[in-house]
């Protein structure tokens, strides 16, 4: 069976994802969206900033009655927060960042050029242009304005640019409920002992919190049981569960009871991907309900978490630009992908170059913990110190 080429498998999957978008929206505290996708443009209803204002602190002033060396006397002060009265002509007034600029003054000047007599007059150093050091009314939004296009994931900056609009709920879509589990005999949670043979679970642990991190609501249905009939009856108890998402036993394994139950109620589909580490990859349906299932092997997991999993569940609640932006970084070492899978290695960033960790193996979690994200390296390929190759720095893919 040819490998199926990553791009390829990420199309499938953002037009499975544009099928089954969660449709429902919600009304949400301002407060409490953060990590949540709108669900309507957000539109500015009113004009911002309301009137214009003065940028420095200062003195504001007719740009015609400066004489720079004259003195104007200061025939008001305008505080942040305060209506002033309109500026006599032939005088200026002190003016602070932020004040509302009085009507007829149609500049300001910073303090730092300005000096004051021993009147008290203000002395401009030079002439000044209409509109310096002014913020124009409207300049930010004007009522109507389309401020964030549906779809638009909201963050500390978002939600800032809707309390700056004076909005305190936000039309996000629902959250998708997304239920975890973990496959292997082996695995033990944290905080039992361990059994010969057994290891610690990570995998759940790894998908819950990048699950949380992308706003979902997270079912935690821990480690499957290897017994076909127990897991028969967890899954058929699921309910409102927008997706099931799964890690290990997606190999070729002979205990790959999971499989066994999702095939007799359900369509999976075996995925072989052109992607190194995360090879193996299960993709379908059991009952109706979207399934996933990610390679077990905890860098793999991760891998095909951030690249397949994420753009996923996030198309499916409506966002639109779901790819992780990548930047072209020069390496610090030299490399050679000879195989026909893409592959992706965890590095360093080491003085503006990229360092590569040592053992690239799937199983060794440390790897992705001492890495700042993951190095593309095309199949069939190899480079040199020095050359240019796209960096996926792990703040845009978690
Ligand atoms: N004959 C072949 N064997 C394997 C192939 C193959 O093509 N032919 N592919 C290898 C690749 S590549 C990967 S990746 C793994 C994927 O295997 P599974 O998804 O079936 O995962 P498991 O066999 O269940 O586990 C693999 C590995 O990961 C550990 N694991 C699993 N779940 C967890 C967890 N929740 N927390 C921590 N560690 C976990 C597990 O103990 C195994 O060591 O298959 C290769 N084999
Ligand atoms: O694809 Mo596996 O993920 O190489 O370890």
């Amino acid at each position: 069976m040819p490998l199926l080429p990553l791009d390829e498998a990420l199309r499938i999957l953002l037009e499975y994802a544009d099928r089954q978008q969660v449709t429902q929206t919600c009304k949400v505290p301002a407060a409490e969206a953060a990590g949540r996708i709108l669900a309507q443009p957000l539109v500015a209803g009113l004009t911002l900033p309301p009137w214009p204002n003065s940028a420095m602190d200062g003195y504001a002033v007719r740009s015609v009655d400066v004489v720079p060396g004259q003195p104007l006397p200061v025939s008001q002060k305008i505080f942040a927060g305060q209506m002033p009265g309109p500026l006599q002509p032939g005088s200026c007034a002190r003016i602070f960042t932020g004040a509302p600029l009085p009507e007829g003054a149609d500049a300001v000047e910073m303090q730092e050029n300005v000096e004051l007599d021993a009147q008290g007059n203000a002395v401009l150093a030079q002439v000044v242009k209409p509109g310096r050091f002014i913020r124009p009314a409207g300049q930010e939004a004007r009522p109507g304005q389309l401020m964030l296009p549906a779809g638009t994931r909201l963050g500390p900056v978002e939600l800032a640019l809707a309390a700056s609009l004076g909005m305190t709920q936000v039309d996000v879509r629902r959250r998708l409920r997304v239920a975890v589990l973990s496959t292997g005999d082996e695995l033990v949670e944290p905080g039992q002992p361990l059994r010969p043979g057994q290891i610690y679970n990570s995998n759940r642990i790894l998908l819950m919190h990048c699950l949380q991190r992308l706003g979902c609501e997270v079912v935690d249905l821990g480690c499957l049981p290897d017994d076909p009939q127990r897991i028969r009856q967890q899954l058929s108890s699921l309910a409102g569960i927008d997706l099931l998402l799964s890690s290990g036993g997606v190999s070729v394994g002979e205990a790959d009871y999971l499989g066994q139950v999702l095939r007799e109620e359900g369509e999976v589909s075996f995925w072989r991907l052109a992607l190194k580490p995360g090879k193996p990859k299960t993709f379908g349906t059991y009952r109706g309900m979207p399934f996933m299932g990610l390679p077990g092997n905890p860098v793999s997991t991760l891998v095909t978490f951030v690249l397949l999993a994420r753009p996923y569940i996030l198309r499916r609640m409506g966002m639109q630009d779901v790819l992780p932006r990548c930047y072209p970084v020069p390496l610090a070492f030299a490399v050679e992908n000879p195989g026909v899978r893409r592959e992706f290695m965890r590095v360093g960033w080491q003085d503006g170059r990229l360092q590569r960790y040592d053992n690239q193996c799937s199983g060794i979690l440390g790897s992705a913990a001492w890495a700042d994200g993951l190095l593309e390296i095309p199949d069939d390929s190899s480079h040199q110190p020095g050359d240019l190759l796209n960096f996926y720095p792990f703040s845009e893919l978690l």
